[in-house]
């Protein structure tokens, strides 16, 4: 599976120069890879105030929209997150498209970071990030869910071999990214494949260092704090020879554990 993480800067409550940009990221692809990922609310930043006029109402358009650049580029797309306006209120949603161009997930971020405001602008989400692509077990979470372990084990439990992760993660925590991000990798056995976004809004700096992990805990490829796009080719077959080489999923006693 080749991927490619779109690391980027993202416009403060601008979607219309954000989907503008991302085209062209596309257009600039490379090597074409199987998989595209992209940061956390991509479209909006976190401009959580404004959400009542920028967020996309059942996220229609933005879907519409990666809908044709997955068919025209024949790839599939973690789509990041969007801010998804429903009767309800707005979700911080993670879209995944196939390279039909079908909706194949959307998955609302369970854990509202409190230090960027999210809990009194989003509501939180309560279902797995589990899905398939290529017939292939995967699962997505979004930031801040990181560092909830028994999360990310809940949906390895499902199956996955892959984690992806959109992130806009700050850059004075840019540690806690790496060390949460390795941990996922060597507990559960898998790869993680997690794209952060870089620059700036009016209340962070955000600290890039995208990163493919793969299940023994290696690091694949490694972005810097500048715009790029990442690229790395996987092989699953690797999850199921570290899975075998130590039982971990075989030696959990849940019976003790809270
Ligand atoms: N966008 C987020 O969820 C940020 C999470 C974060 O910064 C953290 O330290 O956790």
């Amino acid at each position: 599976m080749k991927v490619a993480l779109f690391q980027m800067d993202i416009e403060f409550g601008d979607p219309k120069t954000n989907v503008e940009k991302m085209d062209r990221q596309f257009e600039q692809l490379t090597n074409m890879p199987d998989v595209v990922v992209l940061p956390e609310l991509w479209t909006t930043g976190y401009d959580l105030s404004r959400l009542d006029e920028i967020a996309d109402r059942n996220a229609d358009q933005v879907f519409q929209t990666l809908s044709q650049w997955a068919k025209k580029y024949q790839l599939h797309i973690i789509a990041g997150s969007v801010a998804k306006q429903t009767d309800a209120g707005v979700t911080n949603t993670m879209l995944v498209v196939d390279a039909h161009g079908n909706l194949v997930k959307d998955y609302d971020k369970v854990h509202l970071f409190r230090l960027m405001n999210e809990e009194k602008y989003l509501l939180s989400g309560n279902k797995t990030g589990t899905f398939q692509l290529d017939q292939q077990p995967l699962s997505g979470v979004i930031c801040y869910d990181i560092r909830f372990p028994e999360w990310t084990r809940t949906q390895m439990l499902d199956g996955a071999k892959v984690l992806f992760v959109v992130a806009q993660w700050p850059k004075p925590r840019i540690d806690h990214w790496r060390a949460l991000l390795m941990s996922r990798a060597i507990e559960n056995q898998c790869f993680v494949i997690a794209c952060n976004r870089v620059g700036s809004d009016p209340n962070n700096t955000f600290g890039g260092q995208s990163i493919i992990v793969n299940p023994w805990g290696e690091v694949i490829s490694e972005a810097g704090e500048e715009e790029t796009v990442l690229y790395g080719d996987i092989d699953l077959s690797e999850v199921d020879d570290i899975r075998k080489q130590i039982p971990v999923f075989t030696d959990r006693r849940p019976s003790l554990y809270k």
